[in-house]
């Protein structure tokens, strides 16, 4: 069996995360505080609009918090830049290329991220022995080692987005972030298990994840814990079938008694509002 990534799992911290799109009235992400622990796994939990891509994009370095902090390993991750924060990011279409092949797909994945400063090494023939072992470890990790020669077209959606996230997994970061990665899959039963089967997988990589859906029912499938937004703000952070325990979240005594209402509400649901549309 491949080898999990345990060893390159890091923590994820926000810590007062604000952020503000230019031109937008209101803040997509504000005063979130989270902690994700090396290895562990993460639902950002809520619906259309409440700011969990935002959250995604400024853990990967796609974006700068307007306010607050992002610490990978316990380190300020304001000065790095996105390639060089070994952080692997999966955002909804995994944009494969159909007329190469899953190998050629994945070995796409060295050309950026930390290793593409590495670009004239892997041209060597020794840094393409490399990069082809890479490639094979990062397909075996997702159990598709023996599709390496298959096309996009000619594999199922769920193998599609397994190749999508060996493409992340071939520069072998310490956190893996999935954007609504069921987020075309109608039917809820479908996405709970395939849900479940990413469960597994995050167990065997060992990486830290984070993982943005608008259903409760994956995101309790596939996470340790779940984090609910609205609104850019953070209702409540449980265990998946905990809602007892939760913690509020808001310092305001009468906000807290309402906000993790509102989170148990939506992880009691099977969809937070408006999950049925198939994802943007
Ligand atoms: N580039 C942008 N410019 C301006 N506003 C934006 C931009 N991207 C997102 N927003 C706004 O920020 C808020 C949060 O959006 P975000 O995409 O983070 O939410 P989300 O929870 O991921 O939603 P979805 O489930 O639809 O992907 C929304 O109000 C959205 O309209």
């Amino acid at each position: 069996m491949a080898q999990g990534m345990g060893r390159y799992a890091g923590e994820v911290q926000l810590i007062g995360l604000t952020h503000h799109h230019p031109g937008a009235a209101a803040a997509a992400v504000s005063g979130v505080d989270l902690t994700v622990a090396p290895g562990a796994a993460l639902a950002l939990v809520g619906p259309a609009g409440a700011g969990k891509t935002t959250v995604l994009r400024l853990v990967a370095g796609l974006c700068a918090p307007s306010e607050g902090h992002v610490l990978l390993g316990g380190a300020e991750a304001a000065d790095l830049p996105a390639a060089r924060r070994h952080v692997a990011a999966v955002f909804g279409h995994y944009s494969l290329f159909p007329f190469l092949d899953v190998a050629a797909n994945v070995a796409f994945g060295l050309r950026g991220g930390a290793l593409g400063s590495r670009a004239r090494a892997l041209a060597t023939p020794s840094g393409q022995a490399v990069a082809a072992r890479r490639v094979r470890e990062a397909l075996e990790l997702v159990r598709l080692g023996d599709y390496a020669r298959r096309r996009p077209p000619q594999l199922s959606p769920a193998h599609q987005q397994r190749v999508a996230i060996a493409r992340a997994l071939v520069l072998r970061p310490r956190v893996l972030v999935l954007d609504e990665p069921l987020g075309t899959v109608d039917d809820e039963d479908l996405r709970v298990r395939l849900a479940a089967d990413l469960r597994t997988l995050h167990r065997q990589l060992g990486v830290t994840l984070l993982y943005a859906t608008r259903s409760a029912g994956e995101a309790s499938a596939v996470a340790d814990r779940v984090a609910v937004l609205s609104d850019g703000r953070l209702l409540l952070e449980a265990e998946p079938a905990e809602d007892a325990a939760a913690r509020p979240r808001d310092e305001d005594p009468a906000a807290a008694d309402e906000q993790p209402d509102a989170g148990r509400r939506m992880l009691a649901t099977t969809d937070t509002p408006e999950a049925g549309a198939p994802a943007a």
